[in-house]
């Protein structure tokens, strides 16, 4: 059963001057309950805007985001959101700040039961040290572990991504992103990452698609990512599957990022693609 739909998506900052900043046009996508999806966009091609028009922080100058049947027209911890820019309350502790979100979704639940949850997700992403400082007393990195405890904390029943990981070092990276899946999975709950790092959605999603550079950016045709799970790291990169898609999809790109710079004096940072990427066998 689909459990999010994007219908005919037009979003325009600036509808009534001449120059309409227009982000993002013709977005169609159904996302079934249960599935992991990822999108890979360009920098600055509407990835944020489209993240917030589905957790209902923005709404569509046309067309219509669907959760579960309904036109979303507010923010709801169904959907719970991973900004790439933190948004920690500033003024709360580490545990105060995951608390709060806890006390949303969990309103009924005892004192007992929010303390040993928030101690719980703190513990996740290793930051029980660090429970009781504020915001301007963390890294980047932790600030952004805390983000990600806050959300996965209430349990959503869609998780959403915005390059959550992007600031964090390569190890942290790799345990968060094994985190996420666990809980996607044993949770059963659906996610949507989006990322600008190829290898990124390969490791994590059941397919993926890329958003075409703007103005007016729009979805491209998806990649289905078959392979089993639990996904192993090292042993991807010798999976002729990987190598198939990984390939395929980093040529659609770089076509794309081609076509684009063909027509426009704008310049647009491809995703993170690595110069061995075509080294590979494509078999
Ligand atoms: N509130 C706003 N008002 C006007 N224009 C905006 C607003 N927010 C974003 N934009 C414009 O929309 C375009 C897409 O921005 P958005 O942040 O959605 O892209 P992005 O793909 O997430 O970028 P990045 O990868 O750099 O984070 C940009 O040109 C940006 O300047």
């Amino acid at each position: 059963m689909a459990i999010l739909e994007l219908k005919n998506i037009y979003k325009t900052y600036n509808p009534a001057k001449e120059d309409k900043g227009e982000i993002l046009d013709n977005i169609n996508l159904t996302i079934e309950e249960g599935e992991f999806v990822a999108i890979v966009g360009f920098s600055g091609s509407g990835k944020t805007t489209l993240v917030n028009l589905i957790n209902g922080l923005l709404k569509p100058t046309e067309g219509k985001v669907i959760f579960k049947g309904n036109t979303v027209e507010d923010t709801s911890h169904e959907r719970g959101v991973i900004f790439q820019n933190y948004s920690l309350l500033p003024w709360l502790t580490v545990y105060q700040n995951i608390d709060m979100a806890i006390q949303e979704a969990f309103p009924k639940a005892s004192k007992k039961e929010k303390d040993v949850r928030v101690k719980e997700y703190i513990e996740m992403v290793g930051l029980t040290h660090a429970t009781n400082k504020r915001p301007k007393e963390l890294s980047g990195g932790m600030r952004q572990r805390v983000s990600v405890a806050r959300a996965l904390a209430m349990d959503p029943e869609m998780i959403i991504m915005d390059e959550p990981l992007g600031a964090l070092d390569a190890l942290t990276r790799g345990n968060l992103q094994d985190e996420i899946l666990k809980i996607w999975e044993r949770n059963k709950r659906t996610a949507l990452l989006i990322t600008n790092d190829v290898d990124e959605a390969l490791y994590m999603a059941d397919r993926i698609i890329p958003l075409k550079p703007g103005p007016k950016a729009t979805l491209g045709p998806e990649f289905k990512v078959n392979i089993e799970r639990p996904r192993n790291k090292t042993a991807l990169n010798d999976d002729p599957e990987y190598k198939k898609t990984r390939n395929q999809i980093i040529e659609y790109l770089m076509n794309l990022g081609d076509a684009q710079a063909a027509e426009s004096t704008a310049t647009y940072e491809l995703p993170e693609i690595q110069p061995k990427d075509f080294r590979w066998d494509a078999n």
